[in-house]
């Protein structure tokens, strides 16, 4: 089976800062490198920002735009000459590409997840590169992901890649903004159990048109490892170091992965859904669920926090406020209100109909580590 490979690259990579035209050497060097990785056996995918980026440059304008409605218009003049860079680009070399927009949306209904799941597929098995971007001009605020960085991740996740490449304006992950403090100490790597109590201190570019930061990339890089993703945050002016790493050179920030998650079904759980709401567990049933494999059951629930339905996606803490595991739930919040703490056998009785044996069953359960 091939190794799936995720480049994302943002718009401080893509563009002059000050005047947002175009990096071309940066994109010609990014293009030549994944094309490369393609000839070499790899699957490759591309997730680019700079449509807003873009298209300021194209329309003469200074400053981030402001208003959703102004940011939508400006990334549709911009994605536009942007796909059509990166298709004269990869042209050039033989390489055919195909433009995939996304929005959260697509991620949270399991029917869409897997409809998008099949078209990457399908098109990674022709020689494809698809290259992603957030659907900005229909991306309202309840149906946007935000950045890049949390949009590659989720693919990644999505895909079941191996390989998951940040590329930004700097080498890597530093205890503090390298350009603020330069006595900050470089991060080479990121151990699995690590990730969660990371300390640093981050922040943006700059870059008017950019929107993550490491904080971003940082949450990426916990979306992504918990899929079973090796995460790498690596300077995006040397796309070529992409290839050096996969030779296992130790260039830029690496972010080792959890055990991958036993399917694409329970990728899904953990990083297509969007949580709905808290369920607070006691001692026992957090041993039930971490290190038994169980269900969780109505005895085990200690609070409940929001408003969600059966079917949602719920996240389980543990009494310190540890977050354990996500689960999809066969109770709303109301029902786990009347219920919380109960014994399976008095459900009927307390509802005054037959629920579900489990809150939620082991199949719809997975452990965040
Ligand atoms: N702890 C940190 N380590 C490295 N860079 C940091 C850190 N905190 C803030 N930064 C800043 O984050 C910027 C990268 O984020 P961003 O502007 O969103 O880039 P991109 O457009 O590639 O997503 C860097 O230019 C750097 O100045
Ligand atoms: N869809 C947006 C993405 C913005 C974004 O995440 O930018 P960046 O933080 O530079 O990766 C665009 O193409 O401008």
């Amino acid at each position: 089976m091939n190794q799936i490979i995720v480049i994302k690259i943002g718009t401080s990579s893509l563009t002059v800062p000050d005047t947002g035209s175009l990096a071309l050497s940066t994109i010609a060097t990014l293009v030549e490198t994944l094309t490369n990785l393609r000839q070499q056996g790899y699957q490759v995918i591309l997730v680019s920002s700079g449509a807003v980026g873009v298209g300021c440059g194209r329309l003469g304008i200074s400053k981030r735009p402001q208003t959703l409605h102004q940011k939508q218009a400006i990334a549709a003049v911009g994605q536009g000459r942007l796909i059509r860079i990166y298709d004269d680009l990869f042209n050039n070399l033989g390489q055919p590409i195909a433009q995939i927009l996304l929005t959260r949306h697509d991620f949270k209904e399991r029917s869409s997840y897997v409809n998008a799941n099949n078209t990457l597929q399908a098109l990674l098995d022709l020689g494809v590169i698809p290259v992603v971007n957030e659907n900005d001009t229909v991306a309202t605020d309840e149906l946007k992901f935000g950045d890049n960085d949390t949009l590659s991740a989720l693919v990644a996740s999505l895909v079941g890649a191996d390989w998951l490449f940040l590329l930004t304006d700097v080498d890597k992950l530093y205890s503090a903004d390298p350009r603020l403090v330069p006595s900050a100490t470089p991060i080479d790597l990121v151990a699995s159990d690590e990730l969660s109590n990371l300390d640093i201190s981050v922040g943006g570019s700059g870059t008017s048109w950019g929107t993550g930061g490491m904080v971003t990339k940082i949450t990426a890089a916990r979306i992504a490892t918990g899929a079973g993703v090796t995460t790498v945050i690596t300077n995006g002016k040397k796309p070529s170091n992409i290839i050096k790493i996969l030779a296992g050179r130790a260039i830029g920030t690496r972010f080792e992965p959890q055990p991958r998650p036993e399917n694409a079904r329970k990728r899904w759980i953990a990083n297509g859904l969007v949580s709905k709401g808290k369920i607070y567990l006691d001692d026992g049933a957090l041993k039930a669920i971490s290190e038994q494999g169980k269900s969780l059951l109505s005895a085990g629930i200690i609070a409940v926090e929001g408003d969600f339905y059966s079917a949602d996606a719920v996240d389980l803490y543990s009494q310190d406020n540890l977050k354990i595991a996500r689960g999809i739930v066969n109770y709303s919040s109301n029902e786990l209100q009347l219920i919380k703490g109960k014994k399976s056998h008095n459900i009927n009785d307390i509802l005054g109909y037959e629920g579900a044996e489990t809150v939620i069953h082991r199949d719809n359960l997975v452990i965040i580590n």
